[in-house]
């Protein structure tokens, strides 16, 4: 038997984001985000779905709660809906959204369980996205704005926030290729929302410095990794560019005030222009506590002249894949985390997302998905290799607590390690919850 054990220090977790489970979209005064005029445009989701009613957790998270005290973790990462705290975007707060919140972190604390912020979860007000959205400038002081709001409202109860959740998806996924809200297909759209999203980043954290000095923050990137099919340098700079979309576009900023010119320059070719104005780069690289990293999957990679954007194709080794399609790779997790670690030095990282889509139904009350357990087992014995070789690994948060709204995928696809009935939302705690509880339980597991 091998055995895989953390270090004491490690921080456990569970995420969700508030579109995704709340449901209640309709009351205690949220207005409509992007995500619920996306969902309900046909032909946008599977099967028409949306998150009108979700895991219903608008309602049932004291149960939720409960789930997350007996799995033994430290930290809940969840997002605030900005809609529900903030209906027109900006002005009043909402008593009755910020209501759901305080008893929401209160229940948390009750349990000895840490909150986690995610301030932006992708939902932007749909009366801001009628104002031109991320696109406008004007969006970046919005979400100052309610980002300040939060911090007063609930930086005494919580230490750890996050502005931005993978910046890359809520950009270039949503207003280029189209696949996420408000569905562009962009480049230019999508620089532009990379950079404001970036801007808007960097002011929260001045903000933050401010009213919550005891605190820490950060922003989530999400991260692949694409391995060069052979050593020639065609297939390394293939690969390298195409990380560079998620990787350094977002990073080089905040850490090194740049934005790396390979891609300033592509983008430029396809009449894709960054524009900076004089001090944006100043705010965007204000030091920050952590950095979040979300990590799904990873493949192998080579050059192909004009394959897409990077000429860029990936080779999958073989066909082990989780049930949304994305190859298990969980060599590239330590990969990347090496990576990051020597490009960016000594930035504690949380693991802010990493699990695995397996569909599986309730079988005689119980979920057996023994899959996503050898997943997680896989992918934790690679961040356990990154810690070994010095990545300071603070915490490790799995996604997700609850099966969810899957965004374009809908309901269908499953990243819970609790199985969740949307028509009764009727909770069932599946095989990878006992062994994650067991492996919190422990700091670690034999396999
Ligand atoms: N890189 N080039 N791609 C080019 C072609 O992409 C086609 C599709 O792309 C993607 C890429 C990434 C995702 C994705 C989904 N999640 C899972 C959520 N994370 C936040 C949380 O809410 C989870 O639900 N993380 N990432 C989806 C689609």
């Amino acid at each position: 038997m091998t055995i895989i054990q953390f270090p004491k220090t490690l921080k456990w977790g569970a995420a969700t984001a508030s579109y995704q489970i709340e449901g209640a979209a309709h009351e205690g005064g949220r207005t409509p985000s992007i995500w619920d005029v996306f969902a309900h445009t046909p032909g946008n989701v599977k099967n028409g779905d949306h998150g009108d009613d979700a895991c219903n957790s608008y309602h049932l998270y004291k149960e939720d709660v409960q789930h997350l005290a007996n799995l033994g973790v430290n930290l809940y990462r969840f997002s605030i809906s900005w809609s529900r705290v903030l209906p027109q975007g900006t002005g009043d707060l909402n008593p009755d959204g910020v209501a759901y919140y305080r008893n929401l972190i209160q229940e948390l604390l009750d349990h000895g369980i840490e909150p986690m912020i995610t301030l932006y979860h992708w939902d932007l007000p749909q009366v801001l996205q009628e104002e031109g959205g991320w696109e406008n400038r004007k969006t970046v002081d919005a979400f100052k704005e309610y980002a300040i709001a939060m911090f007063k409202e609930f930086g005494g109860q919580v230490n750890k926030w996050i502005t931005i959740n993978e910046p890359w998806c809520a950009s270039f996924l949503s207003n280029y290729l189209g696949i996420h809200a408000p569905g562009k297909t962009d480049l230019q759209a999508g620089v532009d929302v990379s950079h404001h999203l970036l801007l808007a980043h960097g002011k929260a954290v001045q903000s933050f410095r401010d009213l919550v000095p005891h605190g820490e923050i950060g922003y989530a990137p999400n991260v692949g990794w694409l391995e060069p099919y052979t050593s020639s340098e065609v297939d390394i700079a293939a690969c390298n560019r195409s990380m560079m979309w998620q990787k350094e576009w977002f990073m080089d900023p905040v850490f090194k005030g740049t934005y790396p010119d390979e891609l300033i320059n592509l983008f430029a070719e396809h009449n894709a222009i960054l524009k900076i104005e004089k001090g944006d780069l100043e705010v965007i690289s204000q030091r920050i506590d952590f950095m979040g990293i979300n990590y799904y999957t990873g493949n192998l990679g080579r050059f192909k002249k004009d394959e897409g954007l990077f000429q860029v194709e990936e080779v999958p080794l073989d066909n082990r894949r989780t049930d949304i399609g994305w190859p298990i790779y969980a060599d590239g997790f330590y990969k990347v985390l090496t990576n990051i670690h020597e490009t960016y030095g000594d930035v504690p990282i949380y693991i802010t997302e990493n699990g695995a889509c397996y569909n599986h139904e309730v079988d005689n009350g119980a979920v057996h998905d023994q899959e996503r357990i050898q997943y997680l087992e896989q992918h934790l014995t690679s961040l356990h290799r990154s810690i070994q070789a010095g990545v300071p690994i603070r915490g490790y948060i799995v996604w997700s607590l609850l099966d969810n709204f899957e965004w374009a995928e809908g309901y269908e696809k499953r990243f819970g390690i609790i199985h969740v009935n949307f028509r009764t939302f009727e909770r069932t705690r599946k095989d990878s919850y006992y062994w994650y509880k067991q492996t919190v339980t422990n700091q670690g597991f034999e396999r």
